[in-house]
């Protein structure tokens, strides 16, 4: 099957798409890939769905703001569809649909993605799989993370050495661990760039830290980062997933803009640091993916702390559509009945397959 993957993640930076043949088992071919960031104005409806997320929690009903920022979502991935289907000169069979993260409460079991799976299979004429965390969540597991068994994938295509990692350093940083005999341990890590990027955001310094400029300006402040590491989450072995909001900012409120970036930069690689001291055995190397391995200043400090990596992109694969080729390899599993998340993943008692399939309404 050829199947076009979606994914928007907790950066809000915009929407990925990247088609994928697959059975669900292996890789047969990688097809056209594309991000389609998302305008100013659009953005900042999904910054105020996510605030309102925040403040709504989940209880009572769902704040009015989601459903601009679901037409947001429909629109944008709908552009971006049209654009890697041009591009890609194919028919797809079938649709992996993440939608966007605005709550994510695993304790609660509640995880909250938005968009409208069934208009976008509609317009797109084609089934779409959505609510991918819901049977995991429902099951009992944390609902993410989801991507290991695709990585997995990675890992056999190239035929890596065990034990293996990937590194996922989104808004949020995951980890997924291979063993010697098929064994796989994931979990969120703690913070990815989420924090980092808030700070220059919160400080009218642009949207990101653009290739690690002010960290690498910046002094850590030990005494700040021993706070942020003193955190419950850092004291529970996984499986465990965060919201990308889980941490607060205010920590650094009274450091410069440099000492708050290398201090949040070091945060980031401390939390990997210690999320690699509880896997059966350190792996042989790290696989980075995700926008956080085009942070040199960030890189620089994981090697020094944390061990060796590969950028994804020196394995031959596409660093920046790892998470979209995943929401693909997903839906084919989940079209079959496969397991998509794992004990050793999600916590889930039991391998438990997810997704809902919508089909498109012809009569519209
Ligand atoms: N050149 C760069 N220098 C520094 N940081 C960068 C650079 N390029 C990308 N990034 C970081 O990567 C982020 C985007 O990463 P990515 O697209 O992997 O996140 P995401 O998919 O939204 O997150 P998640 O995996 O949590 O869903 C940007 O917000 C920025 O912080
Ligand atoms: C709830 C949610 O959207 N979580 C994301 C987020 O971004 C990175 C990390 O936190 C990961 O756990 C997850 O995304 C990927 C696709 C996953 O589930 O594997």
């Amino acid at each position: 099957m050829r199947i076009l993957g979606y994914m928007s993640g907790t950066s809000l930076d915009g929407v990925d798409a990247a088609i994928l043949e697959t059975d669900g088992v292996s890789i047969a071919s990688f097809g056209a890939a594309i991000l389609v960031p998302f305008e100013a104005e659009k953005r900042q409806t999904l910054i105020d769905a996510t605030e309102d997320a925040l403040r709504w929690d989940g209880v009572g009903p769902r704040p009015a703001s989601f459903a601009a920022a679901e037409h947001v979502v429909l629109d944008t991935h709908l552009r971006a569809a049209r654009m890697a289907m041009s591009e890609d000169g194919g028919r797809i069979d079938l649709v992996g649909f993440h939608g966007q993260t605005v709550l994510h409460r695993p304790e609660r079991r509640l995880t909250v993605q938005l968009g409208d799976a069934g208009a976008l299979a509609t317009e797109l004429g084609v089934p779409v799989v959505a609510d991918l965390r819901q049977a995991d969540l429902a099951a009992g597991g944390q609902g993410a993370p989801l991507v290991p068994i695709y990585h997995q994938a990675l890992a056999d295509r190239i035929g890596m050495r065990r034990p293996a990692a990937f590194l996922n350093i989104g808004g949020v940083a995951n980890l997924s661990w291979f063993g010697m005999d098929g064994e796989i341990v994931a979990f969120d890590t703690g913070p990815g760039n989420g924090m980092i990027d808030l700070l220059l955001q919160s400080r009218g310094a642009g949207r990101y830290d653009e290739d690690g400029r002010l960290a690498a300006a910046g002094r850590v402040d030990q005494a700040v980062l021993d706070q942020l590491l003193a955190a419950p989450f850092f004291d529970r072995t996984g499986p465990k997933s965060l919201d990308r909001y889980d941490f607060s900012l205010a920590t650094v409120d009274a450091l410069s803009i440099e000492n708050a970036a290398a201090t949040l930069t070091a945060f980031t690689v401390e939390a990997v640091r210690i999320a690699a001291t509880s896997l059966p055995s350190p792996p042989t190397e790290w696989i980075i993916c995700g926008g956080g391995r085009h942070n040199p200043t960030l890189m620089r400090h994981f090697g020094a702390r944390v061990g060796p990596w590969r950028s994804a992109d020196d394995c031959g694969f596409r660093g920046d559509f790892v998470e979209a080729e995943a929401m693909a390899y997903l839906a084919a599993r989940s079209t079959k009945g496969m397991p998509l998340t794992f004990p050793g993943t999600t916590g889930v008692p039991y391998p438990t397959t997810g997704g809902r399939t919508y089909l498109p309404n012809t009569l519209s």
